[in-house]
């Protein structure tokens, strides 16, 4: 089969660069990068791999084109695969990856007749990740530079939006950016669930667990010790949730001192056990000055075929619950439902967002 020629024209790559800067979703974005980079390069399949700090590959996104021949033209079907927790990665991309990171340069590997090429991608001060694809011939000196100038703005872009999307204070994903990503999220989710093949990348067959997490008592906090004192012990909490999560979690701050985390758990057990073991980290840690610190939290099951907002809600529901029982402790939405210690809510009825 014969595969389209490079698409590099000038007029071409701006187009396709206005398109990238258009866009105010990150996930958005780095779809754009590979749409950008695989017709340009004549490559049917490119992959992004998103790095920690630690330098260990969490997520990747692979998007792949199918020629469809028609009577007098061809055209191309387009997918995307988003994996997390994370990937076998195939053993030649993890050699590219690792001599990329050790050089910290574009560098090949050769695979049959073909070569796969890395490129790595930078952030302000340290290597963000990955780009990779395999192709039959050699990168042209004009295309590596065409690369570089698209990587470039690629970063610079995808640090701007993220930066708008943090919480200042403890650099968290912020209430905005949950907003804005919820129906992504949820389409994803339902997505996995229909598609039966994705757990051929995937460890394990996990779900995703939804869990409303507020400090109890912070107005005392800060009462008593003042609100930079009050910062600290927001800062200390998060530090400490961060890591009884997994990388590929997401964690929000969703108001003041509330925050919500979407982990991925193999059952209600696995999901409790992390998000009690969150708990015991903040209840068992010395705050300096303040001491002893506890904090509540609801979870549910995030089944994509209910409406985010309605998940949300019935987080918060048993984190008001685990408040009016004596705070310190974490409750599961379906097991107060069953033990009939909360209604059930009226779903869609519920507006979770501040306008
Ligand atoms: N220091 C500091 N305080 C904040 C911030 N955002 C919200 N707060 C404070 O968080 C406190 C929340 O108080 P409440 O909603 O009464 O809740 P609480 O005292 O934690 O009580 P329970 O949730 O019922 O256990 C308020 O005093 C807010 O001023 C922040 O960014 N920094």
């Amino acid at each position: 089969m014969q595969i389209e020629r490079t698409d590099s024209g000038l007029t071409n790559i701006l187009k396709k660069l206005g398109v990238m800067t258009s866009l105010r979703d990150t996930y958005l974005v780095e779809q754009s990068l590979l749409r950008t980079l695989g017709p340009l390069l004549g490559v049917l399949e490119t992959s992004f791999y998103r790095i920690d700090g630690n330098r260990g590959v969490v997520r990747a996104l692979h998007h792949s084109r199918k020629v469809v021949d028609q009577e007098d033209s061809q055209s191309f079907v387009e997918h995307f695969e988003e994996v997390s927790n994370m990937p076998q990665i195939p053993e030649v991309v993890r050699h590219v990856l690792d001599t990329v990171r050790l050089l910290g340069k574009a560098c090949s590997r050769k695979l049959n007749d073909e070569l796969v090429v890395g490129y790595p991608i930078f952030g302000k001060n340290e290597q963000v990740g990955f780009f990779v694809f395999q192709r039959d011939r050699e990168v042209t000196p004009v295309e590596d530079a065409i690369i570089h100038g698209i990587l470039e703005v690629f970063t610079n872009y995808f640090e701007l939006l993220d930066t708008s999307q943090r919480d200042q204070l403890t650099g968290l994903l912020n209430r905005h950016s949950l907003e804005s990503n919820l129906d992504r999220l949820w389409n994803v989710l339902s997505a996995r669930m229909h598609d039966k093949s994705h757990n051929r990348r995937n460890a394990e067959n996990e779900s995703f667990w939804l869990c409303m997490i507020d400090i109890d008592h912070f107005k005392k906090i800060n009462d008593q010790f003042g609100h930079i004192i009050g910062d600290e012990v927001l800062i200390m909490i998060t530090r400490l949730l961060q890591v009884s999560f997994r990388k590929s979690d997401l964690l929000y701050r969703f108001g003041g001192e509330e925050f919500i985390a979407i982990i991925a758990a193999k059952d209600l057990e696995t999901a409790q056990q992390t998000f009690e073991r969150a708990r015991a980290r903040v209840e068992e840690f010395p705050f300096p000055q303040v001491g002893h610190v506890t904090i509540s939290g609801g979870f549910t099951n995030a089944n994509p075929m209910l409406l985010p907002q309605e998940i949300v809600h019935r987080a918060d529901s048993s984190l008001y619950a685990a408040k009016t029982a004596g705070r310190n402790r974490i409750c599961h939405y379906e097991t107060l439902i069953a033990q009939g210690l909360v209604k059930e809510a009226a779903t869609g009825s519920i507006d979770i967002f501040e306008p």
